[in-house]
């Protein structure tokens, strides 16, 4: 999908909110689990309840990998039904990879053609020739993570480097690359401060925002600064949406839940 169309989606459902699809088994409705798939049948029950509210959606693969083969299944069935069934949404798949260059362009093979996902994430540690091979793909979105949710980042991204903190020189060195146009980076609602700084450095580009519900970030917070003339904003929100309920309801709690941060955005959007 282009950036295009990405904008022309928030601008008709009024929403930039993105739903994570992270299926642990502990987590789900009890009757879901004598199904042949139970975290496929989850997947599409929350898909079907949601898809009007949100634009994108993020299955984190780590939550499909525990599972093995089996698991690997469910994402495959869930990313084949976002794209035959609503192939206008925008899907992400939240695997932080990244490796030398030849292994890199296994990844996103994987992702971006095999899977068919619009987009991947990556982690900028192993430099440009790690990252370029994603970027290479027509039409598809690479999303680097730049300052991330977690304490831990406090522990080298915001450290400096010759006078520049490194999530800063990530963010400026990234803009060079061949195709960085298809560049869009994680940052984390926890860090709604640092968005200022951000926007100043890349001004346009779309940002990944996790860490909204059940991490504490805040909507308000993170779009005043971080919004731009075209929005420019995927805020995610994976546990404080899809298990809003346990029960037989589950689907229709999670909608409620997504409903309320698509309502505030589409207010914001005013
Ligand atoms: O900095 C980051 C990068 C990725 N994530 C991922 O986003 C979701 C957040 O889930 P919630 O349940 O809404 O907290 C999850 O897949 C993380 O691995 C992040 O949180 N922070």
């Amino acid at each position: 999908m282009t950036t295009a169309e990405l904008i022309s989606q928030i601008n008709q459902k009024k929403s930039f909110l993105c739903i994570g699809l992270d299926v642990d088994l502990n987590k789900i409705p009890s009757h879901l689990l004598v199904k042949e798939d139970p975290i496929f049948e989850f997947n599409k029950a929350i898909i079907d309840a949601t898809h009007h509210l949100c634009v994108a959606y993020k299955p984190n693969t780590a939550f499909y990998e525990a599972y093995g083969l089996k698991g690997w299944k469910s994402l495959e069935k869930t990313i084949n039904y976002l794209n035959e069934k609503h192939p206008e949404i925008y899907t992400i798949a939240d695997a932080k990879r990244g490796d030398i260059g030849n292994t890199s362009t296994m990844y996103a093979k994987a992702f971006l053609e095999d899977l068919a996902f619009d987009s991947v994430t990556v982690a900028p540690y192993m430099g440009k020739d790690s990252v370029e091979p994603f970027l290479a793909f027509k039409d598809k979105h690479t999303i680097m993570l730049a300052l991330t949710s977690n304490e831990g980042a406090f522990d080298f991204q915001t450290q400096k480097i010759d006078n520049k903190e490194l999530y800063k020189q990530v963010l400026e060195t990234s803009k060079n690359w061949n195709n960085s146009e298809n560049l869009m980076y994680v940052v984390g609602a926890t860090k709604a401060e640092y968005f200022a700084e951000i926007r100043k450095i890349v001004p346009e580009a779309f940002l990944l925002v996790p860490g909204i519900g059940a991490q504490g970030g805040n909507l308000q917070d993170v779009c005043k600064y971080g919004l731009t003339e075209n929005v420019g904003l995927l805020i995610n929100s994976s546990r404080g949406i899809i298990y809003a309920s346990k029960n037989e309801d589950f689907a229709n709690a999670a909608a409620l839940k997504a409903e309320e941060l698509q309502q505030q955005m589409e207010e914001i959007l005013k």
